[in-house]
């Protein structure tokens, strides 16, 4: 029976929902505090009893208390759940009928599921539900989904969407085909609030099949610039939580993510969708970890910073080197050649007992290919395991520890600096390796020598993480993630867009990282819904290697304003604040080609509005309003509306100053001015005409 035929019958539908959703809510209020005033009595009761209880009576109270609170916990968790569904209770609806049944039945989907704890009757799905994946699969017609007990077939013989807001339906719209694209386009159009937000009802199919992927031991995602790859990213986090609860927890997922703002700006995302935020980190405070404060480095945003401030050709040399796969063979080969060749063992005499040179060969070679300081371990181990003294007994422990200095010693460094700078003569590139100062590496040095550390030390492993996510791939180099090969061995998620690089100098493609990770699997994503048609064929023109295919949502076309000196620059950059502070838009980026710039533009700005904020690598907040800052600190972020300053012929002119610009192009959702004094940038002056 076809339920809920008519738009009338939906709105009276959801009526009816609200009000159970709303009884369940109070009946859980009710649960909430009957269970507060129990755990409130049982503690009386023991404290008023102490004396006469005896351990075991006290250890069987606390147990009773401890599961009272749990349950009392478990019941506020699902009413802070029903009271977020009950403003939407659900956004989606699949009619289906399995192959074999007459009868087909209505399942609406909503961002929680809801089960009338008395009736146990399904009312709404949650998206991640197996039969859910159908309303993002199909349309109307044949149709499948796979369940626990196998693949279930049948036919979809009507798909609805839904906008409610505030227990009101805006609109209901009858969806034959895919997710329609006029819910899309009016999702896309809104005015943003500050934070990015979860993406449930507009998921695409092919958005789809990343999330729902189960069994990619690595997958990795190359997207264009708005195709969705952090959000898709995260709701992938969600579904592996609802459909592996129980063996995975929000503390079994890593976050490698750019920087503290962008952490920022996406920890609205995991909680809107009912989970627990997750752990995000940067991989300098992995370096960090690994290097235990013995060296100091130079950070990746430094780096970044001295090759825009200036073109230095010996330190683009070294990064572009440090960047391939083949530093990391010849880095392995180093290690390989040391293991076998830095060891001399000489004959050892303790205590009156003789160890020979060919037991300490023996050993050193049984101890396997582990890292060196194990293996010389194991081998000290080993001999000082056989040896016996003149009485056939076992040797002291202050002999034991003196065989275990010997052999260490029978090495020839083991001290990680000077081992690094011979890796560097080794391959015949001692000018290759330039500290910053004694004991301060450059960024280009940071992870090959946590990585030699690695193979040298060995690591202690992340076994507690289950999944790892790693945010803008294109960001790091083979030996990053040779570096993650090692630290975590669980499964991973990694993402980014070869297009956006900041330092094209050392950034990876698909094709490096997969020779790191060789069985991961890979998905690309062309289509772009962050920004309107005319600022995507602007960017694509700024870089026409991008694949990039924008959605069907038009706007403004973007605008190049240009003046004769900087105070009419600054007038231009002023007037478009302006037009912003009068539009409906919430959120305006002036993004700088530089962080110096940015602090030049920001001294400028500051009177004319009060919420002006200058994002850089100390920030930790994304704010409403206006954010001027770096192209570099901006990726991954999006504006309603951006302003891209100082777009002149010597500002954006190298092969690094157009990747930065498409960059910041591509953070504008709707509008986009660009404004210059004295002659326009070459990357752009050809859209112009
Ligand atoms: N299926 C979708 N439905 C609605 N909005 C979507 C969908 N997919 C992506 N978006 C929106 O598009 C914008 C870009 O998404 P997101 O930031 O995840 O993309 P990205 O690929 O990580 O971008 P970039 O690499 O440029 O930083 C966001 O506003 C997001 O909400």
């Amino acid at each position: 029976m076809i339920v809920n035929q008519t738009e009338a019958e939906e709105r009276q539908y959801l009526g009816t929902i609200v009000s159970r959703l709303k009884k369940a809510i109070r009946l859980l209020d009710n649960k909430i505090s009957t269970t507060h005033h129990e755990v409130i009595e049982a503690k009386k009761y023991v404290w008023d009893n102490m004396a006469g209880l005896d351990p075991a009576e006290r250890a069987a109270n606390r147990v009773e208390i401890s599961l009272t609170i749990d349950h009392g916990e478990k019941a506020v968790d699902k009413q802070k759940r029903l009271r977020k569904l009950v403003e939407a209770p659900y956004f989606g609806r699949v009619d289906f009928v399995p192959d074999g049944r007459a009868e087909r039945d209505a399942y609406y989907i909503g961002v929680y599921a809801f089960n009338e704890e008395d009736s146990q009757e399904n009312l709404i799905y949650d998206w991640r539900a197996p039969i859910a994946s159908m309303f993002y699969d199909f349309n109307v017609g044949e149709a499948s989904y796979s369940a626990p007990a196998g693949m279930i077939e049948g036919e979809i013989g009507l798909k609805r969407q839904f906008k409610i807001k505030d227990q009101v339906m805006e609109y209901m719209i009858e969806s034959s085909m895919n997710i329609n694209d006029e819910v899309l386009q009016k999702e896309l159009s809104q005015t943003s609030d500050e934070k990015m937000r979860n993406i449930v009802a507009t998921i695409q199919k092919e958005q789809n099949v990343i999330i729902r992927n189960e069994y990619s031991h690595e997958l990795i995602i190359q997207g264009v610039a708005g195709s969705g790859k952090t959000s898709v990213a995260l709701h992938r986090v969600a579904f592996l939580l609802y459909r592996f609860k129980g063996t995975l927890t929000s503390d079994n997922i890593f976050i490698i993510s750019p920087n503290k703002v962008f952490a920022n700006y996406i920890s609205n995302v995991l909680p809107e969708l009912g989970e627990e935020n997750i752990v995000q980190f940067g991989f300098e405070e992995l370096a960090a970890r690994e290097l235990e404060g013995v060296f100091e480095f130079q950070t990746f945003n430094e780096q970044v910073t001295e090759l825009t401030d200036s073109r230095n050709e010996p330190l683009i040399e070294r990064i572009k080197y440090k960047a391939t796969m083949d530093f990391v063979h010849e880095l392995d080969r180093f290690a390989a050649h040391i293991r076998e060749n830095d060891f001399t063992p000489v004959e050892l005499i303790i205590e009156d007992t003789r160890i020979g040179k060919a037991d300490i060969i023996r050993a050193y070679q049984a101890a396997g290919n582990v890292p060196i300081k194990q293996k010389l371990e194991k081998t000290a181990t080993v001999i000082a395991g056989s040896a016996r003294d003149e009485n056939g007994g076992r040797l002291r422990p202050a002999a034991v520890k003196k065989i275990k200095t010997d052999i260490k010693r029978m090495f020839k460094s083991l001290n990680l600096l000077a081992i690094y700078k011979d890796f560097y003569h080794f391959i015949g590139k001692p000018e290759l390796l330039k500290l910053k100062k004694a004991r301060m590496l450059e960024f280009s040095d940071v992870f090959p020598l946590v990585y030699l550390k690695i193979l040298v030390e060995g690591a202690k492993s992340f076994d507690s993480v289950k999944h790892l996510l790693v945010d803008e791939m294109q960001d790091y180099t083979p030996v990053q993630y040779a570096v993650l090969s090692l630290l975590f061995t669980c499964k991973k998620t990694v993402l980014g867009d070869s297009n956006q690089s900041v330092n094209p100098y050392s950034s990876s493609s698909i094709t490096e990282i997969q020779k790191v990770f060789p069985k991961a699997d890979t998905v690309e994503l062309l289509k772009s819904y962050r920004s309107t048609i005319e600022i995507i064929n602007f960017a694509r023109q700024i870089n026409p290697n991008s694949k990039i295919v924008p959605i069907e949502r038009h706007g403004l076309l973007p605008r190049i304003k240009k003046s004769e000196s900087w105070a009419g620059e600054l007038t231009d950059v002023k007037q478009a604040i302006t037009e912003f502070l009068d539009s409906d838009h919430r959120s305006l980026g002036i993004v700088c080609k530089t962080q110096a710039q940015a602090k030049r533009i920001y001294g400028e700005i500051t009177d004319i509005h009060k919420d002006i904020y200058l994002l850089d690598f100390s920030s930790d907040q994304f704010h409403e309003g206006i954010m001027v800052t770096s192209c570099h600190m901006a990726k991954g972020l999006e504006f309603e509306h951006v302003i891209v300053p100082f777009v002149d012929v010597s500002n954006y002119m190298t092969k690094m100053d157009r990747s930065l610009l498409y960059i910041a192009c591509t953070r504008a959702m709707h509008t986009l001015t660009l404004t210059f004094h004295g002659e326009q940038s070459s990357f752009v002056s050809s859209i112009g005409a």
